[in-house]
C-alpha cells in the first residue's frame, strides 16, 4: 500500500529530518508511529500523504508517487492532521458536502461513531470544544472507509473515556483492506490497539516489528532489589520497581510494555535495538 525507498527530506537543504528512510506499510495492519517530540513523525506522515515532497528517494501509495496527489489516490486516503481545524458546518453538513468525495463513505457508520463519541451532530463544529472537534473529525475519518487512514496524534486533546472509545472504534473499523497509521508521543494511548510498532529516531525508522514478534523475542518484567541483572538488555527505575527487558530465551509470553520499549530504543547505543537487529531477517531495501 505504501512503499518508501531511500527517502531524504528536510525543510531546508542544510538539515535533514528524514534520512535514507525505507519502509513498507501493508493493508490489514494498524501501525503505531512513535517518536520523541520533534523526531519527524508529522513530517513522515506528510510525505506519505503527498503534502511534503522528498528531496531524494521515493514514496509511493498504491504504486503512484504520493506527491503527485492523483484524485484516485486522494479518494482512497484520509489524513487527519494534528491541529485539526473544523469547518463552519455541522457534522451532518460536513458529511453531505465532503463525504461525497470518498466513494465508500458510510453515512450510517458516521452517525453511529458521532453518537458513540458523544458529538452533537447538529451543532456547528467550529463552535465545539477542541476535543469535540477532534472527535467529529475522527468519526468522519473512520467513516470514509479509505484504504489508507493516517492519523497524526489523534488522541491529543481527548479525555480519558474518549481515548478508550477511540481505540475501540479504530479496532472495529480496520478490515483486511485497510491500513491505519497513527502517530503519537503518548505511547500508552495506543496500548492494545496497534499490531505493528514503528519507532522514528534520529531521522530513521529504528524499529518496525509486530507486537507478536516483539513478544516472541523480548521478555518484559521487573527486577527485585538485589536480584541478578545478568543478561538484562535494558532497565529503568519506575514506581513499580526496576523495569527490565531481557532476551526471551525461555519462550515465555510477556506483555510488551511500549513505554519501556520506546525508552530502551531511544537510549544511546541501545542494546535492545542491537539485539533485535541480530535476531531478525530485516528486509533489504
Ligand atoms: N514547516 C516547517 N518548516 C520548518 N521546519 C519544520 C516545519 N515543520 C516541522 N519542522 C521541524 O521539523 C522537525 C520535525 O517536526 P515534526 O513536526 O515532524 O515532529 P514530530 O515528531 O511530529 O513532533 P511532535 O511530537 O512534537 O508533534 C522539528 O525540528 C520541527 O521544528
Amino acid at each position: 500500500m505504501v512503499r518508501i525507498r531511500h527517502l531524504h527530506f528536510g525543510y531546508s537543504r542544510r538539515a535533514l529530518q528524514l534520512e535514507n528512510l525505507s519502509l513498507d506499510l501493508l493493508p490489514g495492519r494498524i501501525y503505531g508511529l512513535l517518536g520523541k517530540n520533534g523526531a519527524g513523525k508529522s513530517t513522515l506522515l506528510k510525505n506519505i500523504v503527498g503534502l511534503a515532497f522528498p528531496q531524494a528517494g521515493t514514496c509511493d501509495v498504491n504504486g503512484h508517487p504520493a506527491a503527485r496527489r492523483r484524485p484516485a489516490t486522494l479518494q482512497d486516503l484520509f489524513f487527519l492532521p494534528e491541529d485539526v481545524k473544523a469547518p463552519a458546518a455541522t457534522a451532518h453538513e460536513l458529511a453531505a458536502s465532503t463525504g461525497a468525495f470518498y466513494p465508500r463513505f458510510d453515512h450510517g457508520a458516521y452517525t453511529a461513531y458521532l453518537a458513540e463519541l458523544d458529538v452533537p451532530p447538529a451543532v456547528r463544529l467550529d463552535k465545539l470544544s477542541f476535543g469535540q472537534q477532534k472527535k467529529a473529525l475522527i468519526a468522519f475519518a473512520l467513516a470514509t472507509n479509505t484504504g489508507l487512514l493516517v492519523l497524526d496524534e489523534p488522541t491529543n486533546g481527548l479525555d480519558i473515556p474518549s481515548k478508550a472509545q477511540f481505540r475501540k472504534l479504530v479496532a472495529r473499523a480496520l478490515g483486511d483492506e485497510r491500513c491505519v497509521v497513527i502517530s503519537t508521543h503518548q505511547v500508552r494511548d495506543l496500548d492494545s490497539l496497534i499490531d505493528t510498532v514503528l519507532v522514528l529516531h534520529q531521522r530513521r525508522i529504528v524499529l518496525n516489528h509486530t507486537i507478536d514478534e516483539l513478544a516472541e523475542q523480548l521478555a518484559f518484567g521487573s527486577l527485585a532489589p538485589g536480584a541478578d541483572a545478568t543478561g538484562v538488555l535494558y532497565h529503568e527505575a519506575s514506581v513499580r520497581g526496576q523495569q527490565v527487558i531481557r532476551p526471551n530465551e525461555a519462550g515465555a509470553f510477556s506483555r510488551v510494555d511500549l513505554e519501556v520499549l520506546f525508552n530502551a530504543l531511544t537510549t544511546p547505543q541501545s542494546a535492545v535495538a542491537a539485539y533485535l537487529a541480530t535476531h531478525r531477517h530485516e528486509p533489504v531495501f
